[in-house]
């Protein structure tokens, strides 16, 4: 009997009593009789339903697992030895290597079980990778319950590309523009800032490169975030150590899949990561005051009068940012999770991009050379370094993309199809709910998509030499691989990196980094703005043999030797 029935059932007896005059004082027994006989009936319809729905979902489970199980056979990929899939045999050596020999015995696609429910499927063929990427729209879970976990809730970190699409799209119109803008502006002020900040601290300029980059990237992203009152602001300093003391700990603690509530060291991190979120609500307090000042200070009319070299425009624009980013018209609490988000993601990503790019310029000093060169011309022609400028110097930006080729932001990157199955355009079926991967530094590392001196450091091979005598169009089509060292000389024009489907230190199609072109941009400018002022020289004696490093969840192999700016004269 269905609940709907037994309750209309019960009331047409109750009338029935009421009609005949028998009170509940009468019967009392026969009144509890029949509530009791409602409750039995209630449970035992609600027992049925529950266990019809948990039936169905075990069912479900079952049967895409037997799809998974069933299409997962039919990828290439090492014979499994245990129950436990073949998460033992790479423990002894890294993912990495354990997929660079697997691929080149299997070929470019490759499947691994990390147990007997979790399918790994590795992909390295760029164009099989670049199809991949736009296909399989999802993000693995775990990645978007590291940010929760940390952050709280964030409207840009998730798994599912339905949640995050608008957020994708405005985020990207915003970091491109207004943005971009803004980075452009406070650039050289960054440089200043973080040169005196260090030079208040050492005494001697010689400086770790690795925590050089990270004061950079900090400093200038939170600049450009919040807005110039974060360069002079008292707890900058404990954010920083906060925001990495969480980077070292945050996978640990996200791999649970309940919080562990019974460990002490869980609920310290989770302190660590309060502070930071009531640093963040203080720090977007703080600006917005100062917009508040500013706007008082510029009048009523909001001339365009300009406050630490910025225009009133430029800053006021700032503080909504976050807001709008989130959609939420408290201006602190709501835009926490994603504010502490992208300077989370940003910091460690553009940290690792900056160190890369100084430890090849102390490396390589003739490039050092020739980004100066590019400084001074530039310079003949504006008194002020710009964004255009920048986006004008190829040797400088060529730089930038080979340091993020040679020392992507995380070894591999991931998506899921949870929902469908994914057909490449190979004949082999990926089934739904297998993680996907992409080895970036074995792709970006291939001597067929880079040629033989795919491992060499070679801003060169985004340059391509352009013919004079015509209409300065490229001597030879775009291919990924270096100019000749004897043919160096002679203008050059920078190539799309993006042209060779093989390039992926953003990751690439449907869940691409928002910030490429921001960061790529960001980082030049401050290049440029270093270069003019210093020479940067390695220190004698300072070793560059890479060092382990967890860089955010990441165990890295990253350069990161002692240098020495030298101040131009
Ligand atoms: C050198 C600097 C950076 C590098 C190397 C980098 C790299 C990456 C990579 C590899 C991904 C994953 C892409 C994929 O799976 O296909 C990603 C995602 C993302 N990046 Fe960046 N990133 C950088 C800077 C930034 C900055 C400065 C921002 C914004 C402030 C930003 C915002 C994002 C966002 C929002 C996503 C997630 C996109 C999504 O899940 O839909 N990135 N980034």
């Amino acid at each position: 009997m269905m609940p709907c029935e037994a309750s209309t059932n019960l009331l047409w007896r109750l009338m029935q009593k009421r009609s005949s005059g028998c009170s509940f004082g009468d019967g009392d027994d026969d009144g509890f009789q029949l509530i009791r006989d409602y409750a039995v009936r209630e449970i035992n319809a609600l027992l049925w339903l529950s266990l019809i729905a948990i039936t169905a979902l075990l069912v479900r489970r079952v049967s895409n697992l037997m799809s998974l199980w069933s299409k997962g056979r039919e990828i290439p990929g090492p014979p499994c030895p245990s129950f436990y899939g073949h998460s033992k045999l790479f423990s002894s050596e890294t993912l990495s290597d354990f997929l660079s020999k697997a691929h080149e015995k299997y070929g470019s696609i490759v499947r691994l079980w990390l147990g007997p429910t979790q399918l790994l499927v590795s992909v390295k063929d760029p164009v099989l990778v670049k199809d991949m990427l736009v296909k399989a729209v999802d993000k693995l879970p775990f990645t978007a319950r590291a940010f929760r976990l940390a952050f709280g809730r964030s409207s840009i970190f998730v798994s599912s590309f339905e949640e995050v699409q608008k957020r994708r799209e405005f985020l990207a119109l915003q970091l491109n523009g207004k943005m971009l803008e803004r980075a452009n502006a406070i650039h050289s002020k960054v440089v200043d800032s973080v040169i005196d900040r260090i030079e208040s601290i050492k005494a001697t300029r010689v400086l770790d490169c690795r925590s050089f980059s990270q004061h950079m990237a900090f400093s200038s992203l939170g600049a450009t975030l919040f807005g110039d009152a974060f360069l002079t602001w008292s707890d900058a300093t404990l954010y920083e150590e906060l925001l990495m003391k969480i980077a070292q700990d945050a996978c640990f603690w996200a791999s649970y899949g309940i919080p562990p509530f019974w460990k002490l060291g869980f609920w310290r991190y989770r302190s660590l990561c309060t502070r930071l979120k009531h640093l963040t609500i203080d720090i977007m307090q703080l600006c917005r005051q100062y917009h508040e000042d500013i706007k008082i200070d510029e009048g009523p009319r909001g001339s365009a009068a300009t406050y630490s070299g910025f225009s009133f425009s430029d800053i006021s624009e700032g503080g909504p940012f976050l807001e709008q980013i989130d959609g939420h018209l408290n201006p602190c609490m709501g835009s926490c999770g994603n504010a502490m988000g992208m300077m989370f993601h940003g910091c460690l990503t553009s940290t690792g991009l900056i160190s890369n790019v100084l430890t090849r310029l102390v490396m390589h000093p003739e490039i050092q050379d020739k980004i100066y060169s590019e400084i001074l011309m530039t310079r003949k022609r504006s008194a002020k370094l710009q964004l255009d400028d920048v986006q004008s110097m190829n040797f400088l930006l060529a730089t930038v993309y080979e340091s993020a080729r040679l020392l992507p932001a995380g070894p591999l990157l991931q998506r899921c199809s949870e929902k469908h199955d994914l057909n490449l355009k190979t004949n082999i079926t990926i089934p739904a709910g297998a993680i996907l991967v992409v080895p970036v530094q074995l792709v970006q590392m291939d001597g067929k998509s880079w040629g033989s001196d795919a491992c060499q450091f070679n801003p060169y091979r985004f340059l391509s030499k352009v013919d004079t005598d015509s209409d300065s169009r490229p001597i030879m089509p775009y291919t990924g691989r270096g100019e000749k060292l004897g043919h160096r000389e002679g203008p050059f024009m920078l190539n799309d990196p993006n042209a060779n489907a093989a390039f992926l230190p953003f990751g690439s199609g449907t869940r691409a980094c928002v910030g490429q072109k921001f960061a790529i941009y960001g980082i030049a400018l401050l290049f440029a703005h270093l270069l003019q002022h210093y020479e940067i020289r390695l220190c004698p004696g300072s070793e560059n043999d890479p060092k382990p490093t967890l860089n955010g969840c990441l165990l890295q192999l990253i350069p990161s030797p002692n240098i020495i700016f030298v101040r131009r004269s």
